[in-house]
């Protein structure tokens, strides 16, 4: 779909939440509509746009900001989640309607506005536009329909049996539901944030699925039968996947600066498949004695390991753990995750399943030992070991503390040892890698749909 066909490219405005393991999927669903004709562009907060992007010219992508209320220091401004989601929720709206109005009186009229499944209330500042409008979900859809049933009533909390059975969902035992539902009532401003994805989504022109069809299909047929369900992932960038996008290897945006050079430096010459990479993805803090179990399984186990461990978390570590591990270890404050995890030493993930890392993953190919911390996370760990079949869960104790003994037998299983389940898991990850790349390659699912999405605005 190229210009010649289409002088005046469709003005799509692309609104993540605010946090990495959103942006990352939004913008890149946001490079793929660049690469097929439409003018893209994203909405971000003040904050952000001032501190985070690597290099925004590199992805033409038009960067439009609104105030989320803390203009000055973002998230960490406000002191809590319930401060941040309280203001924003209230600022959002009155500054989100003044861009769109904006972009309208200078020419740059928005023909489609594309947002966050956290932000319901920007779907209704669009309508107050008619500008037609879709929903993009960044977590799976199965943990999606967990919040859905709750936002009916059709699930109700605390959840008064064991387990629960939801149409196209394997049976879920109270652990493998996400966090704010298991352990309901642990974060209530998230838990409102979660649910109320779905008060007013059957405004939504169309529902976004950052999933390709395969990997979850019965939930996506049965959630099919209400709204107009799309899938158009994997987001990630093109040159790890269909290479359809010229350069395209970087999300574009970093709220953390990867340590680039010592990560692929370290890598190199590595022996292929001799690497755990370990990361909790942008958000999750480990308590000091999962800090320590974790630290004292990676030594025991003597593997090559390159571990992520944000500056924030640093402390935690054990005393002279980074000097009495330099042979086998590398500990960075935050590296560049595609790169990593496509390097072939690489030979699994010991990961906290958010989805962005699970989808990374799985689209690279790389086995996961799978350590949930919150919210969707353990739903996602669920899937990984027994639906997609490609890694195994650590389980913690009565005390919620994954033990080192645990996480040194899993190291072996997928990496040091692997037996009969271990290769079925290799097998089982170039299976889903292949899909991955097959849904959004040229007349895949998720790339037939993003077209059909595009041919609507033209
Ligand atoms: O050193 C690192 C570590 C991570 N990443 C990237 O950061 C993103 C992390 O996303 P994700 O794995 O989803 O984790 P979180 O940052 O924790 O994401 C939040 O948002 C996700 C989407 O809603 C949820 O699934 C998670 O549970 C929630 O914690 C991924 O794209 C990674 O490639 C890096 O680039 N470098």
């Amino acid at each position: 779909m190229g210009d010649e066909n289409n002088p005046k490219k469709p003005h799509v405005l692309i609104f993540p939440y605010p946090a990495q393991g959103h942006i990352n999927p939004i913008l890149q669903f946001a490079k793929r509509l660049l690469s097929k004709g439409v003018k893209a562009a994203l909405v971000t907060t003040v904050f952000l746009s001032n501190s985070s992007f690597s290099d925004p010219s590199s992805t033409s992508i038009d960067i439009h900001t609104i105030s989320d209320g803390f203009d000055q220091g973002g998230y960490e401004q406000a002191g809590s989640s319930d401060a941040y989601l309280a203001t924003f929720w209230s600022v959002g709206p009155n500054s989100l309607a003044a861009l769109i109005k904006k972009l309208g009186e200078t020419g740059h009229p928005v023909d489609a506005f594309v947002y966050d499944g956290f932000l319901p209330w920007a779907l209704d500042v669009a309508k107050q536009f008619g500008i037609p409008s879709a929903v993009f979900f960044t977590q799976s859809c199965a943990v999606n329909s967990v919040y859905y049933h709750i936002s009916k009533g059709l699930l109700q909390l605390p959840l008064p049996v064991p387990h629960v059975s939801l149409p196209g969902l394997p049976p879920l035992q109270v652990s493998e539901l996400p966090s704010f539902v298991a352990l309901y009532g642990s974060y209530p401003a998230w838990f409102d944030v979660v649910v109320n994805q779905f008060s007013n989504i059957d405004g939504a022109d169309w529902v976004f699925f950052n999933i390709f069809y395969d990997l979850e299909k019965e939930v996506v047929d049965w959630m099919s039968r209400f709204w107009n369900v799309m899938t158009v992932g994997p987001t990630i960038p093109s040159m790890y996947l269909d290479k359809r996008i010229e350069n395209d290897k970087d999300y574009g945006m970093n709220l953390l600066k990867p340590n680039v050079d010592a990560c692929m430096s370290w890598l190199g010459g590595k022996p292929k498949d001799s690497v755990l990479y370990v990361s909790f993805g942008s958000f999750a803090s480990l308590g000091i004695e999962q800090t320590t179990e974790l630290a004292c399984a990676l030594k025991s186990s003597n593997v090559y390991f390159l571990w992520v461990v944000r500056e924030t978390e640093m402390a935690k570590l054990p005393y002279n753990f980074i000097e009495e591990t330099s042979e086998k270890g590398l500990v960075v404050a935050w590296c560049p995750q595609l790169e990593v995890l496509s390097n072939e030493a690489v030979g699994c993930f010991l990961t906290h399943c958010g989805f962005n890392s699970t989808l990374e993953a799985l689209s690279l190919g790389v086995p996961m030992l799978a350590m949930p911390q919150w919210t969707d996370q353990p739903t996602n760990a669920r899937h990984v070991e027994d639906v997609w079949r490609i890694g195994i869960r650590a389980h913690p104790n009565e005390k919620g503390v994954v033990r080192r003994e645990t996480i040194e037998r899993c190291i072996k299983e997928l990496l040091t040892e692997v037996g009969e389940k271990g290769k079925e898991i290799r097998k089982n990850s170039i299976k889903w890698k292949n899909l991955a790349k097959k849904g959004i390659d040229e007349g895949g699912n998720s790339d037939k749909n993003i077209d059909k999405f595009i041919a609507k605005l033209l």
